[in-house]
């Protein structure tokens, strides 16, 4: 039946183009053999997500779309990492940069943008930056740890929230602007100027009206030099001036190029069987800059490919809302009044709103909205349907306005109409999610997320969909609560009580019983019901690998060049010549490329290669450090009193016998341990999920601490004497956590959420931490090591062997 199957390659793993195959695996799927080629070495993730991952309003994980898993369900091959380089039309056949040639019966090229980095003199110093893609906002996030002073060149979309999110970062940031307001693309100089006002409160520096020459410094950005002789100190630039759809793959196979790569109504390009969509993409004159026109795009183009009848795409208008926080800003059509129109304003400079409407022929064409963007909706879908407002003109601006900064929300939304597009991203309507509400059984906004796509995208109609849930659920509890994911909307303690109620044991009983929407689960749910069962039933729940991330299948860290890490258990960080020779031995003879100290005084071999794991684990005969794993990974300690001047307790000691008591176990989320041998604390306990720093006579016992994005400090939990009582109350509070966190949070937004007296009372009773401990121990008892397993397992072993699969690549 494959053989039946036409080849589809797709070139960019972006969202357009993944979109357009989800689209359509709905409407034909079994067309087509499906390879992506994406030149990024990650799964398709949600980009415009990346401005909330700076603002530490979302993680890494978080924005991911379709991780590894999807494209193995669904058949295709995915070549991450891997850029096409050229295409033979005439052969039908795309080639990679890393050698692979692909035929093709149809080639879709859906390779997005390129950021326009300005050509000034040093430019190409080490510190100036884009903000496109995962490794632009990592730079980012890594660069704040250690810089002070950042510019961004651009006060439009991009700008703005890059600065905000360096900001967020603890980053002093400047803004420069080439114009005399902001975001000249989007708003008025009224809006610009309420807006850069709005900006200054929250912290943000702004430089208008200024035009940067050069790149300041040696080797690395020190400054930014402007044509009116002044200079801006920066450790960091930042450029976000504009894009240009990224045609170059497109002009090796000298397809028609403009701007974008030229399509028609159906997103043809001029040469047979290649199509284009998304940013590269150039209809009727227009390369679009925003998710929505893209989404409408692909749906057209799906349709082409599925051979299902479909309009011809005829173009989009387009509304914008500035994602920052704190900050209302919305945007549709012409905001710039061109001649022949007339606009209606109204402006409340103690409440801080304004709002322009623009009018042609007797039809809305545009509107601004700051400080108060709730109709924004209504107003960009009368604008979309083209229907004449002549006499309505005031009612539509005013009728909103006067005292009704806050007016209720949801009176306004039962006013919309059922054809109102509620979300803008993925043209999602009112009626559709009045449907998915009504008729669809949907409870949650992640269920009318994973049934119509709306809030998906920016999460901007988040507060819509809220609303809408309580327009039409009500007061039904069911209705405002959140799943655990878009599968069920169960919480948290509602499974995990359902779970022990009704004894259920597996994964697939658990979706069944408790009615999930998606029989199959999705990469949320699953890895925490498989976390959740382990939990519960140590003895009997059999751990299910395919529910869990790749680092925890395979044992070893992925890293970005599909290579893994190897990290072995160096007990307190305290090793010997002996191992530290068969370390070396073991690195020299598999070509180790690297070898690195971690964070957590333990050593990392890096760039091993997938079918050299077992094999190395088995040369190495050293435990498993699980520096991969929701799992206690590390036991950091000092030199303590066995060295130091200072130390009072032996904290090398005591972090040794809690590593060896506590290692190979299974935690909601990763887990670390440091001991310090005196309160000037060089092992750093006060950012660990669990302290322990020597005190005269005692240890003190902190707890919720955390050194990564969200820096925070510990509770201290209590006060001990012994060290068996450092052993009972870490193993209390560990086990505690297990049985009460929700999968993948840490604990310091668990002990957060639940706060430390609900934490202290419940570790406070010498029974109850007994019971506590003794659950712990059985857990514990359970355990093996997993390298060791694998070693000895030839069937095990086998999984190691190099696929062919997708997800390794
Ligand atoms: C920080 C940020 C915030 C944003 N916020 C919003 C917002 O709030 N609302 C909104 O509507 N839009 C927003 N956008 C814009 C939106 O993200 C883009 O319009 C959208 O991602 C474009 O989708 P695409 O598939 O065309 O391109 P992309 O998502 O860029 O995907 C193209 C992919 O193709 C890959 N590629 C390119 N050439 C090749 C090749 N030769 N071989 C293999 N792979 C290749 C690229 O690496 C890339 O992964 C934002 C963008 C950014 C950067
Ligand atoms: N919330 C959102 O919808 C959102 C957020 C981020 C990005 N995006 C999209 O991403 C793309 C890129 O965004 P963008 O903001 O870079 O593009 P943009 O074209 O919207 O804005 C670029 C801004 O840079 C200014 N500029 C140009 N040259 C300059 C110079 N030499 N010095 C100083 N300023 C200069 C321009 O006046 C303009 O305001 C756009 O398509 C945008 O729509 C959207
Ligand atoms: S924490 Fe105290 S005991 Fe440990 S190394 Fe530092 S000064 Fe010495
Ligand atoms: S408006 Fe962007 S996700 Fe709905």
């Amino acid at each position: 039946m494959n053989n039946a199957r036409k080849k589809l390659v797709l070139v960019g793993n972006g969202m357009a183009g993944v979109r357009t195959i989800e689209h359509l695996l709905k409407l034909a799927p079994h067309a087509y053999d499906v390879t992506i080629i994406g030149a990024e070495p990650h799964p398709n993730y949600n980009r415009i997500m990346l401005s909330s991952v700076l603002a530490g309003g979302a993680s890494l994980r978080e924005i991911v779309l379709n991780d590894w898993d999807w494209y193995e369900e669904n058949g295709i091959r995915l070549l991450a990492g891997q850029r096409a380089i050229g295409i033979d039309a005439s052969a039908k056949r795309v080639t990679t940069d890393k050698g692979i040639a692909l035929e093709y019966d149809k080639l879709v090229l859906a390779t997005g943008s390129d950021p326009f980095m300005l050509p000034l003199p040093g430019a190409d110093k080490e510190g100036v930056i884009a903000f496109r893609d995962l490794k632009d906002c990592e730079t980012m996030i890594e660069a704040s740890k250690r810089i002070k002073k950042a510019v961004v060149i651009g006060g439009g979309l991009l700008g703005l929230e890059a600065a905000r999110g360096l900001l967020h970062l603890g980053v002093d940031v400047s803004v420069v602007h080439i114009n005399g307001y902001l975001m000249d693309r989007q708003l008025d100089e009224t809006a610009g100027g309420m807006l850069q006002a709005e900006l200054e409160r929250q912290g943000m520096k702004f430089l208008l009206r200024k035009h940067s020459v050069a790149v300041l410094g040696r080797k690395k950005v020190t400054g930014l030099a402007f044509a009116d002789g002044s200079e801006e100190e920066a450790e960091l630039i930042v450029m976000a001036v504009g894009i240009r759809p990224n045609v170059k793959l497109a002009k090796t196979a000298g397809i028609e190029v403009n701007r974008g790569i030229v399509v028609n109504d159906w997103l043809e390009t001029n040469v047979e069987d290649i199509y284009s969509v998304g940013e590269c993409a150039e209809h009727r004159g227009i390369a679009y800059g925003l998710v929505a026109p893209l989404y409408e795009q692909g749906a057209v183009l799906a349709k082409r490919l599925a051979g299902v009848e479909t309009a011809g795409y005829a173009g989009s208008v387009t509304s914008t809302k500035l994602k920052v926080s704190g900050v209302d800003v919305f945007s549709a059509g012409r905001y710039d009044e061109p001649p022949g129109s007339r606009a209606l304003r109204y402006q409340d400079e103690i409440d801080g709103v304004y709002k322009k409407i623009v009018l042609q022929d007797d039809k809305l064409v545009g509107a601004v909205l700051f400080g108060d963007t709730g109709d924004g909706a209504k107003l960009f879908s009368i604008m979309k349907n083209g229907e004449s407002i002549k006499g309505r003109e005031k009612e539509l601006l005013l009728g909103i306005v006067p005292g009704q900064k806050g007016a209720d929300p949801l009176e306004r939304l039962k006013g919309l109409s059922d054809d109102e597009i509620i979300c803008g991203c993925n043209g999602v309507s009112k009626g559709a999610i009045a449907d998915a509400i009504l008729n669809k059984g949907c409870s949650s906004v992640g269920e009318i997320k994973a049934c119509t796509k709306a809030s998906g995208s920016c999460g901007g109609c988040k507060p819509l969909v809220e609303g809408l849930l309580a327009v039409y659920a009500g007061e039904n509890a069911v209705a405002t609560k959140e799943g655990i994911c878009g599968c069920t909307a169960l919480g948290r303690d509602e499974i995990v009580a359902e779970i022990k109620r009704m004894e259920l044991k597996s994964i697939k009983e658990v979706m069944n019983v408790l009615e999930w929407g998606n029989a199959e689960g999705c990469s949320k749910c699953r890895p925490s019901l498989n976390y959740y069962l382990g939990m519960l039933w140590p003895e009997e729940y059999k751990d299910e690998k395919e529910s869990r991330f790749t680092n925890e299948r395979y044992h070893a860290n992925i890293q970005k060049d599909g290579t893994y890490s190897v990290v072995p258990r160096i007990y307190g960080g305290v090793t010997s010549p002996a191992e530290l020779k068969k370390i070396a031995e073991v690195a020299e003879k598999f070509d180790v490329p690297m070898v690195k100290f971690t964070g957590g005084q333990r050593l990392d071999l890096l760039g091993v290669k997938k079918e050299d794991l077992p094999k190395m684990w088995e040369e190495l005969e050293m435990p498993s450090g699980h520096a991969y794993g929701k799992a206690l990974r590390t036991v950091k300690t000092c030199v303590g009193s066995t060295f130091c001047r200072f130390g009072t307790q032996d904290s090398i000691a005591m972090g040794i016998r809690l590593e060896k008591e506590f290692e190979r176990l299974n935690t909601p989320a990763k887990v670390k341990l440091a001991v310090s041998g005196c309160p000037r604390n060089c092992a750093e306990a006060t950012i660990k999920d669990f302290g322990v720093v020597a005190i005269d006579g005692g240890w003190e016992l902190h707890i919720g601490g955390n050194g990564g994005v969200h820096v925070r400090a510990t509770d201290l939990l209590c006060v001990v004497k012994t060290e068996d009582e450092v052993v009972e109350w870490a193993g209390a509070f560990l086990q505690y956590y297990r049985e009460n966190a929700q999968w993948n949070e840490r604990t310091s937004n668990w002990v957060e959420r639940v706060g430390l007296d609900a934490v202290r009372t419940a570790l406070q009773n010498k029974d109850d931490r007994a019971t506590l401990c003794a659950r712990i121990r059985k857990t514990l008892d359970l355990t093996t090591d997993p390298w060791k397993q694998i070693v000895e397992n030839g069937a095990l072993r086998k999984n190691f062997e190099p696929l062919a699969e997708a997800q390794n690549v």
